[in-house]
């Protein structure tokens, strides 16, 4: 017999994907979480006699059936969201600043508010709601980008931990073409970002992981991008950075490596393009660019929200599926405006569908297709795919209890609608008030 002292059992619906184009959604279920671990044990679905298998799980693991066992009711689980791409600090300017393309956005409106965070009192505030929003909205995992500064990218990792939240976090790196006031040398970048790596590390906490973060590769010198490319490959972390969001940006790439053949190739010539990197926007890539992404294995975060908002482009999601790239989806706050990922989800549908309207033939985003890559998709990316995204059995337990009927809630269910419906209702029209538990490697977090 085995014996598990902590074991939590949710018995109701259960929805999450296994394959792209398909949501699993399964009635009657009852998922085991071992608290010791917080893995998953079991996951039995469709079940007719709960009764008998209650029994049977009672001889099995000595549980204790009025105390271990959570009744969802008429709410469902599903897997956590999985944001791959956020800017902490830009939390503070969400909702404004709405007006620019991206490299006059960064100029009057982000890195002023990033170079504010030398103050930790302000650093503080900002970084304590935005981690409190993302959970709210049943976001479990983010790779966050800090700032420049050394001492606020410390506190923001202190603030996650504390809260039990899955993270990349990085310490922002640019040692030129910058502003005065929020630029450093590349000795000081490369030192704090060494200082940053390891202090994550000696925390210990494997929710958190230290990522190394070339803010993008014109503000960066190629001394910087080298030694950066040596730190990622001597620690083991993963590498974030940005890539072809922006017309412009490209134009401004080219001029400043002109005997490297892309964009992509900058990344790659200073050994920043790997199996452990994440690319955000990647919108306007050549064919090429996308093989070269492809064959060194890296990820890319879709942004659509943002995208959108600083008119960036349209991602070609299907090219790059079909591609075999690894796909996930991030906020981007705070080019994107909103914070969560269920909203990012819309924008993915619909910055597929406008390639739908150009080319009759092209296959849109589904709904299904967008949840995959907002869980499944994003734990690729993260390098986590055996740890978290779906409930498989032996993976971590990162999930959120959705309330469909919840008072005040943001839609309205109707006795015809199937669980599918119900879902896809939550997709489309949910929000934070629709979530009312969520977990992290099995602990509930206070929200
Ligand atoms: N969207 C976005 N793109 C960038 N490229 C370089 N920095 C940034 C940033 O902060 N946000
Ligand atoms: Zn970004």
């Amino acid at each position: 017999m085995m014996k598990l002292e902590k074991l939590k059992i949710f018995k109701g619906t259960v929805i999450h994907s296994l394959k792209i184009d398909h949501v699993e959604i399964l009635p009657n279920s009852l998922l085991g979480v071992n608290g010791n671990n917080g893995k998953i044990e079991f996951l039995k679905s469709n079940i007719n006699d709960f009764e008998g298998e209650l029994l049977s799980l009672e001889k099995d693991y000595q549980i204790d059936k009025n105390q271990d066992i959570v009744d969802l009711g008429n709410k469902f689980i599903i897997p956590g969201f999985i944001d791959t791409h956020a800017h902490a600090p830009q939390y503070h300017n969400a909702g404004t600043g709405t007006d620019l393309p991206l490299l006059k956005w960064l100029e009057k409106y982000t890195f002023p508010v990033e170079s504010r965070f030398k103050d930790l009192e302000f650093a503080k505030n900002v970084y304590s709601k935005v981690v409190d929003r993302m959970l709210k909205n049943g976001t479990t995992t983010v790779c966050y980008y800090a700032t420049l500064h050394l001492p606020a990218s410390k506190l923001l990792a202190d603030i996650v931990g504390q809260r039990g939240q899955r993270a990349f976090i990085g310490k922002v790196c640019m040692d030129r073409h910058s502003p005065d006031h929020y630029v450093e040398s590349t000795a000081d970048s490369i030192k704090d970002t060494r200082e940053f790596v390891d202090t994550i590390l000696a925390a210990g906490n494997p929710l958190v992981q230290p990522i190394v973060t070339p803010r993008f590769a014109p503000s960066c010198t190629d001394e910087l991008m080298t030694q950066l490319g040596q730190l990622a490959q001597e620690k083991n972390t993963m590498i974030q950075s940005h890539l072809s969001e922006n017309l412009d940006e490209v134009a401004w790439v080219k001029s400043l490596y002109p005997t490297l053949p892309s964009y992509t190739h900058v990344y790659k010539h200073f050994n920043l393009l790997n199996n452990k990197t994440i690319m955000a926007h990647a919108i306007h890539l050549s064919d090429s660019e996308i093989s070269l992404i492809k064959q060194c294995e890296a990820g890319i975060s879709h942004c659509p929200t943002s995208n959108f908002t600083l008119s960036s482009g349209c991602l070609d999601t299907r090219k790059i599926l079909e591609a075999g790239v690894k796909l996930g989806l991030g906020t981007d706050v705070s080019g994107g405006f909103h914070p969560s990922i269920l909203y990012v989800i819309k924008d993915a549908i619909k910055s597929s569908n406008h390639h739908h309207f150009n080319n009759a033939q092209y296959k849109p985003l589904s709904f299904e297709e967008a949840f995959y890559l907002a869980t499944v998709g994003g734990s690729q990316v993260c390098g986590l795919q055996d740890t978290i995204g779906n409930f498989l059995v032996g993976k971590e337990f990162d999930a959120q209890i959705i309330d469909p009927y919840v008072a005040n809630g943001p839609f309205d269910v109707f006795e015809a609608d199937s669980l599918k419906d119900i879902f896809q209702k939550f997709i489309f029209l949910g929000d934070d008030r629709n979530v009312s538990d969520v977990y992290v490697k099995g602990n509930k977090i206070d929200l």
